[in-house]
């Protein structure tokens, strides 16, 4: 038996601000087990995670309005300690009688506070020493209301000019609160600071290591699946790659790859996920070449969503054919990762409007009897490549960029027609090959070419040309949330449109996308 990793564990309640996801990965990269629940989950589920401490997060309300977002009375009654960021700061002021108002000068970015008494928080912690003698911390802020009277039992531990009370805390009961974000990166001893709360305040061994995490998937997902078949649908991107690897690990040939050339993939990728896992990683793998099924199923279409929903069910029904083929098999595994759990936690509230129908295996109909396996749960992307480094694939295919499962489907815009995909799948291995060569690939977060079925003139060798067009894409973001496009070189743009005009063929001109996302999406389509 293993240790067990999950034994501390801190809960985020969520108040909605952009970076509790933030908060959760920071705790778990100093070692301790997180999860992220909304604010009103209700008391059972809070009781019930039996948390080592609680940070309370960030969050756009204001508790000057009555019908804001208030601190359940459960968890005060737990007995462990608690942190309050910005908002959580706020509604923990309110709760216990301080006084929280609105400034007239907001704070957003960079600010120094001056720490005033540090009490347990900020024991040992400082960025540098004024001509007074007082230790500085640089942060970064983001609010407008701010605690103005301290509640009872509570002391300043920092402050900066516009907010006299930056930081409280209550060395007895541990309760802490923040106005600045300890979780961004912008704060620079706020890795430390929630060092501090996890590891000395609520006691928190570092027990969430790569090694430790891996062994207890390995340990668990045998118990699951005893000797049972298992079924994976293998993309080659980072979620399913890793997956494979750790189910090899695990299971080893009970494990069966099924990996769909849907002829919408990226350059040479078929080839290239077949030499990697069956050749060099010994894993079972099985190529369903459905190049046909998905084009003769999209001819015809261009409406972006219905060629999403097509696509959706033709893997679908690759996936049915290959269960009924393998009996045996009793489990399903999938890539799913936290941010999708997160996220389809909140499309399920009904909060949030359906932008793009993602393709999703987990669409798929209960009639296959299968069940499913799902190691990723619980894990961020970064937790997931450093799995996926650890188990021995290749760091090129770890670092790879996301290529979403519907692929070039929806990087031809509107009618998938056959004799697009070359031009595009070439003219995006140029890109994707100058980035490399150049050591941009792994600065900027996604980037790929988009098929633009629209002709327009060129002239090469006195002749005239009439061709399509190809539009670039590269964008920098954290989470795909957000993204703003990626400034590259105008020379290396420069060398990477001829080459894509010269060596694709079909192609008279190359656009480069400056829109960031809001208000485009990443994809086109
Ligand atoms: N061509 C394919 N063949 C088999 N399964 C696929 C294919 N494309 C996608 N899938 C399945 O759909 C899931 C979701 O796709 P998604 O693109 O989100 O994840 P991924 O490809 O594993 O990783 P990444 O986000 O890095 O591309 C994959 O984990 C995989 O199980
Ligand atoms: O697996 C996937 N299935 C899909 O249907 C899908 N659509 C978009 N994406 C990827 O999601 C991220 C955000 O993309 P958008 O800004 O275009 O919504 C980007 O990384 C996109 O590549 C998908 N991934
Ligand atoms: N970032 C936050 O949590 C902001 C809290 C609150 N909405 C304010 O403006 O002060
Ligand atoms: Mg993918």
């Amino acid at each position: 038996m293993t240790a067990d990793i999950h034994a501390d564990r801190i809960l985020i309640l969520d108040f909605g601000s952009q970076y509790t996801q933030l908060i959760a990965r920071r705790v778990r990269e100093i070692g301790v087990y997180s999860e992220i629940m909304p604010f009103d989950v209700g008391d059972q589920a809070i009781a019930d995670f039996a948390a080592s401490g609680i940070i309370l997060s960030g969050g756009p309300e204001s508790v000057a309005f009555d019908d804001s977002p208030r601190i359940p009375p459960v968890v005060f009654e737990l007995g462990v300690p608690l942190l309050g960021i910005c908002y959580g700061m706020q509604a923990m002021a309110t709760h216990f009688g301080g006084t929280v108002s609105p400034s007239d000068e907001k704070e957003f970015g960079y600010a120094e506070v001056a720490l005033h008494e540090p009490g347990e928080l900020f024991r040992g912690i400082e960025d540098r020493i004024d001509a007074d003698g007082r230790a500085l911390l640089e942060v970064w802020m983001s609010h407008g209301d701010k605690v103005t009277e301290l509640p009872l039992g509570f002391k300043t531990l920092c402050t900066t000019p516009s907010a006299p009370i930056a930081g409280m805390g209550d060395d007895e009961r541990h309760y802490y609160g923040l106005q600045f974000h300890p979780e961004v990166t912008h704060t620079a001893q706020g890795k430390r600071i929630l060092e501090r709360f996890v590891h000395e305040i609520c006691g928190c061994g570092a027990t969430w290591t790569t090694e430790a995490i891996i062994d207890d998937q390995l340990e668990r997902v045998r118990e699951q699946v005893g000797s049972d078949t298992v079924l994976l649908g293998l993309s080659g991107g980072v979620d399913s790659s890793v997956v494979a690897a750790l189910l090899h690990e695990a299971i080893g040939n009970q494990l069966l790859c099924i990996f769909v050339d849907t002829g919408l993939l990226r350059y040479q990728e078929g080839d290239q996920v077949m030499a990697t896992f069956a050749e060099h990683l010994g894993v079972r793998v099985e190529r369903v070449n459905a190049q046909k099924q998905f084009m003769d199923a999209l001819a015809g279409v261009s409406d972006p969503e219905e060629k999403r929903k097509i696509i959706g069910r033709e893997f679908i029904r690759v996936f049915e054919a290959a269960a009924k083929t393998h009996q045996e098999a009793a489990w399903l595994a999938q890539g799913t990762i936290y941010p999708d759990v997160i996220e389809s936690a909140g499309a399920k509230t009904g909060k949030a409007k359906v932008i793009k129908s993602h393709h999703n295996v987990g669409g798929l109909p209960e009639e296959m009897n299968l069940k499913l396996v799902e190691p990723l749960r619980e894990l961020f992307k970064d937790e997931v490549r450093r799995i996926g480094i650890e188990l021995g694939l290749p760091r090129e295919l770890v670092m790879r960029h996301p290529f979403p499962g519907p692929g070039l489907g929806v990087r031809i815009l509107g009618e998938v027609r056959p004799e697009f995909v070359e031009p595009l799948q070439k003219a995006d291995h140029i890109f994707i090959s100058e980035l490399r060569q150049a050591n941009l690939y792994d600065q900027v977060s996604q980037a790929f070419a988009v098929f633009l079925p629209v002709k327009s003139v060129g002239v090469v060798g006195d002749a005239r040309r009439y061709e399509y067009v190809i539009a670039l894409r590269a964008v920098e973001t954290v989470d795909f949330m957000t993204a703003r496009w990626a400034y590259l070189d105008h020379a290396f743009l420069d060398h990477v449109s001829r080459r894509i005009i010269n060596e694709c063929g079909g192609v008279s001109r190359v656009v480069y996308d400056i829109s960031g996302k809001p208000p485009a999406t990443i994809e086109w389509e």
